[in-house]
């Protein structure tokens, strides 16, 4: 066990009220009563129907801005202990300083001022807090405001079929999985996995300075903090949820962390289920509003019905390295065939040609298209005048001015990719045992990547 990271645990109804308990101190928390928290094998915690119904526009859950982390909410947070904190839209009047003057966040959060956290993006600000708050503040026996949420965050391993974390932790078993993940998926994890450590170099010098102010007894070794850090990335990443946030104008930092709102699973069919609703009229000391989840167009009546939310029309590529699952049927699935193509490709000139025209690269299949840059690229393969490309380009002509010879180059191309994911389920299969959900979810991609190509060689004339 890492010194001084661990607490004792709480059984799970234990830290079910606790959270609950903690969000009804603020008047605008709702739950809607027909509605309760389930722990399923597969997915995890998610919200079923009890009794009765939901409907369009009712509210599912309500968490005011006081109970969300976000930019501000941690902003304003420090700003308790560091009156150099201080920021427009963050209302800091009604602070009421911390009773405990022998708090330790007196004098270590003086290495946060306005310049510091301005500088910091949203990922940065809430990793560090909360890395803070949660793993290195019992340290001084001190607790956050913030515990009961952390208490019912999910846990290290209940994380490990993110594949980012497959080659970020020297001690997952998944690294030969590793190397069975379709190449774009590969590539996604690794650009997790270099933001984890491109973020982490920008923070460790506060959990540096942080971490030597802990008694030597109870200090923990920086590659534990690490670990923990990295373990927050992913539950932040999996968790959060799109709100403006009017200090940041980058995309990537608008963001917030909604207890509860939190345990809501999601379908690709997710159009018709829940929605966010953020009411910005009530925004309160904190500067955002109360986040509410409210029904979709489909009516939710049958007792023990899934209550799912819209994470976005996500692939399960996607959805894998982001939030460690995949779905056995995605309409958003398809396949990312760029290196395949440009392999077909080979002659140097049309390779020019095509990256003259902006039409090198991104090819991909879905189930309803072959993308209109993969019939350009192949036309372009199969057919020498490339001024008839051109006008394929600009929609003078059609691509079957291109057959046979496209049409064939296609089916050549798309029952070779069929062969060689039909052999990857197969191998994943026989050589890496099933029963693992990170397995599973791997298979689960070529699956989908399969359904695709079948529904494309049956359709072709
Ligand atoms: C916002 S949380 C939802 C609550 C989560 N189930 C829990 O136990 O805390 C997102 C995480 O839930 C899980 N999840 C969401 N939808 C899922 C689904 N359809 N199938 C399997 N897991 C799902 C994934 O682990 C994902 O990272």
């Amino acid at each position: 066990m890492q010194k001084g990271l661990t607490g004792p645990k709480l059984s799970w109804d234990d830290r079910q009220k606790n959270l609950i308990e903690w969000l009804s101190t603020c008047e605008e928390f709702r739950v809607n009563k027909s509605v309760f928290l389930r722990d399923d094998s597969k997915s995890g915690r998610g919200l079923y129907l009890k009794s009765g119904k939901i409907r369009k526009d009712e509210i599912v859950v309500s968490i005011p801005s006081e109970r969300q982390l976000n930019f501000n909410t941690v902003s304003y947070h420090i700003s308790k202990f560091n009156p150099a904190v201080s920021f427009d839209g963050i209302d800091s009047q009604d602070l009421k300083p911390p009773v405990d003057k022998d708090d330790p966040r007196f004098t270590l959060y003086n290495v946060l001022d306005n310049e510091v956290l301005g500088n910091l993006s949203s990922f940065q600000l809430l990793s560090l807090y909360i890395l803070f708050e949660w793993k290195m503040l019992p340290c001084w026996n001190t607790v956050s405001f913030w515990k009961p949420f952390f208490d019912v965050f999910p846990t290290f391993d209940e994380l490990n079929s993110i594949p980012a974390l497959w080659i970020l932790d020297p001690r997952s078993k998944n690294q030969e999985l590793f190397d069975l993940l379709p190449s774009s998926s590969k590539a996604h994890a690794k650009r997790i996995a270099s933001q984890v450590e491109d973020d982490w170099l920008v923070i460790k010098s506060f959990v540096e300075i942080w971490r030597t102010a802990i008694a030597e007894e109870h200090r923990p070794a920086m590659e534990a903090l690490y670990q923990c850090f990295s373990h927050i990335y992913f539950i932040i990443n999996s968790r959060c949820l799109y709100i403006n946030v009017p200090l940041k104008d980058n995309v990537e930092d608008k963001f917030t962390m909604v207890p509860f709102v939190d345990f809501l699973n999601h379908d690709s069919d997710s159009d018709v289920y829940c929605t966010p609703y953020v009411n910005s009229l009530r925004r309160g000391k904190y500067g955002l509003g109360t986040f509410s989840i409210v029904g979709g167009s489909h009516e939710y009546n049958q007792v023990g019905e899934e209550v799912l939310l819209n994470y976005g029309p996500h692939s399960n590529d996607f959805l894998l390295n982001e939030y460690g699952f995949t779905l056995a049927e995605n309409k958003w699935n398809y396949i990312d065939v760029s290196p395949q193509v440009e392999c077909v490709i080979s002659d140097p000139c049309v390779q020019k040609f095509l990256a003259e025209k902006g039409f090198w690269g991104e090819y991909t299949i879905s189930k309803s298209d072959v993308s209109f840059r993969l019939i350009v690229a192949f036309a372009a393969k199969v057919c020498p005048d490339l001024r008839k490309v051109e006008k394929l380009m600009f929609g003078y002509l059609t691509e079957a001015s291109f057959n046979p010879q496209l049409q064939s180059l296609l089916e050549e191309f798309l029952s070779s990719l069929l062969k060689t994911t039909q052999s990857r389920i197969r191998s994943i299969g026989r050589n890496i045992g099933s029963g693992d959900i990170s397995v599973y979810n791997v298979m689960n991609i070529y699956e989908g990547y399969s359904k695709i190509l079948q529904h494309h060689l049956t359709d072709s004339p």
